[in-house]
């Protein structure tokens, strides 16, 4: 690998009249940390579908572990890449156990469909979820969890395959105070791990850019309104215009904080 696990050239989405995301450019390098922020309706969900190998582009082309979609074979290209959203979430059966989740994710399912594990998948499964705090909970139905251990799940799984990019859309959604502040340490900690992916990570708030996050996509209506270095791009200029509205934007020790004006 050159070192890029994500390209998009001219990226254009349309479904219908609407266009989801025009013209983005956009390379994420190995051993970066990016946060994507933007408003509702943005098209932050359809980016990184595109990034899961989920959506092809109608316009422009977009490459996904050097593999250019449309042209690789997109499932296991899918496999390679470690998702978590709502969506995935919607889709799991309510009776799926835990472990067994997390473990299907190797082979891009969501839940057994009686293949055979072994000794190593069972120990990388528990060890994900010892790791992200949810041991406890690798017998129980998914559907009988919080939104909070979900959402613990949900890493535990994406990370299974030990892909090279993972992806968390809005992975703070619905989580209480304790519950945000809790994932962002345990995001902090994994961006800091020299061996773990390329991570992109998805908000609507800045105070949830993990410390140790290096980059940031800033989206309105489709289009992105600037991309780079966190430092270089959350400037007060820039993320008023994202959001539509006269914001102060400051740092608080590693974190960033955004006020109406
Ligand atoms: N199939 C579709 N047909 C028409 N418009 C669509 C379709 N799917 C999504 N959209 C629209 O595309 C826009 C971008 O949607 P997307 O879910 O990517 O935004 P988002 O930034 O993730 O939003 P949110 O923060 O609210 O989750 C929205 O205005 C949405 O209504």
């Amino acid at each position: 690998m050159n070192g890029q696990v994500l390209r998009m050239s001219g990226v254009g989405v349309r479904r219908g009249d609407a266009e989801l995301l025009r013209d983005v450019r956009w390379t994420v390098e190995e051993d970066e940390r990016w946060v994507v922020l933007g408003p509702n309706g943005a098209g932050k969900t359809t980016l990184l579908s595109v990034a899961a190998a989920q959506t092809r582009p109608d316009v422009g082309s977009a490459e996904v572990l050097e593999e250019t979609l449309g042209r690789a074979d997109s499932v296991e290209l899918r496999s390679m890449v470690g998702f978590a959203s709502s969506a995935v979430a919607d889709r799991i059966p309510d009776s799926s156990r835990v472990l067994d989740l997390v473990i299907s994710a190797s082979y891009g399912y969501l839940g057994r469909f009686g293949e055979q594990y072994g000794t190593l998948d069972y120990g990388r499964g528990r060890a994900l979820l010892n790791h992200w705090g949810v041991s406890h909970l690798q017998d129980r139905p998914f559907g009988t969890l919080s939104e909070g251990e979900r959402k613990r799940v949900l890493v535990a799984r994406a990370l299974m395959a030990d892909p090279e990019l993972l992806l968390l859309d809005e992975p703070a959604a619905g989580l209480d105070l304790g519950g945000r502040e809790d994932l962002m340490r345990r995001l902090a900690k994994l961006a800091d791990d020299i061996d773990a992916p390329a991570l992109v990570v998805v908000s609507h708030h800045v105070e949830e850019i993990p410390p140790g996050f290096t980059h940031a996509l800033l989206m309105r209506a489709g289009e992105v309104v600037a991309g780079g270095p966190l430092e270089r791009v959350l400037t007060e200029e820039n993320v008023s215009a994202t959001f539509g509205l006269p914001l102060t934007v400051g740092r608080d020790g590693q974190r960033w904080t955004a006020r109406a004006a």
